[in-house]
């Protein structure tokens, strides 16, 4: 399996000091940058725009990974896009029809993700695998950050993981919610590649993010 990334999400940053937060997870070795976008009508919180996206996207050359929590989702993938997105990931509830969104991404030149909430079956992305180039299995229900993993989730990452090698393409497989170092290494052994976290990451302030990104990998 290919190494194990870590995308701090930024809902944990402080967001009057967002640039430099970002430039620090960057800084402190980040892989990628998990920016959540939450509309207040697909998930019960409310987060940044395309705007704020632009804003930062200057502060680093890491790549953006932009997990969108809207719906209906297909009128904002192109602001998204312009933003500088590098990855957008999209939930199949969040709009009518999931393949016609992911050629969206596609053709616009840059990568596509399918997220999976906690009650969303693995077999939901069966028939787009061989559109996309990431799998996020949530770990918590979206929304906010700071919960509980959800131990069930585990299952739901062997079969996503078996169905990528199955593919023989490449594909990560994130995982998204509640990822600590106690989480991570469960998270590792199931199959996944790529951790998203935010309250584990920020906690502390910016002398500690080297550190608490380090300790996510394995053998951290
Ligand atoms: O998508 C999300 C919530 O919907 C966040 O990425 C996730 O919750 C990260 O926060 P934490 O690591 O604190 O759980
Ligand atoms: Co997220």
């Amino acid at each position: 399996m290919s190494k194990v990334q870590v995308a701090p999400s930024i809902l944990s940053a402080d967001f009057a000091r967002l640039g430099e937060e970002v430039s620090a997870i960057a800084d402190a070795g980040a892989d990628y940058i998990h920016v959540d976008v939450m509309d207040g009508h697909f998930v019960p919180n409310l987060t940044i725009g395309p705007n704020v996206v632009k804003a930062i996207r200057s502060v680093t050359d890491r790549p953006f990974d932009v997990h969108l929590m809207i719906s209906p989702i297909d009128s904002y993938i192109d602001a998204f896009v312009d933003a500088g997105a590098d990855i957008l990931t999209v939930h199949p509830e969040a709009g009518p029809h999931l393949h016609r969104t992911i050629q969206h991404i596609k053709s616009a030149g840059i990568k596509a993700g399918v997220a999976l909430n906690p009650a969303t079956p693995a077999s939901a992305v069966e028939f787009v695998l061989d559109q996309v180039d990431l799998v996020l299995v949530m770990s918590v229900n979206p929304g906010f950050g700071g919960q509980k993993f959800i131990p069930s989730q585990l299952k739901k990452i062997e079969a996503v993981r078996k169905m990528i090698d199955l593919s023989g393409r490449d594909i990560r497989l994130e995982v998204d919610g509640g990822i600590t170092p106690e989480t991570a290494p469960q998270a590792i052994e199931a199959g996944a590649d790529m951790l998203v976290a935010g309250s584990a990451v920020f906690k502390d302030g910016p002398q500690s993010y080297a550190a608490n990104i380090a300790a996510l990998r394995p053998g951290g």
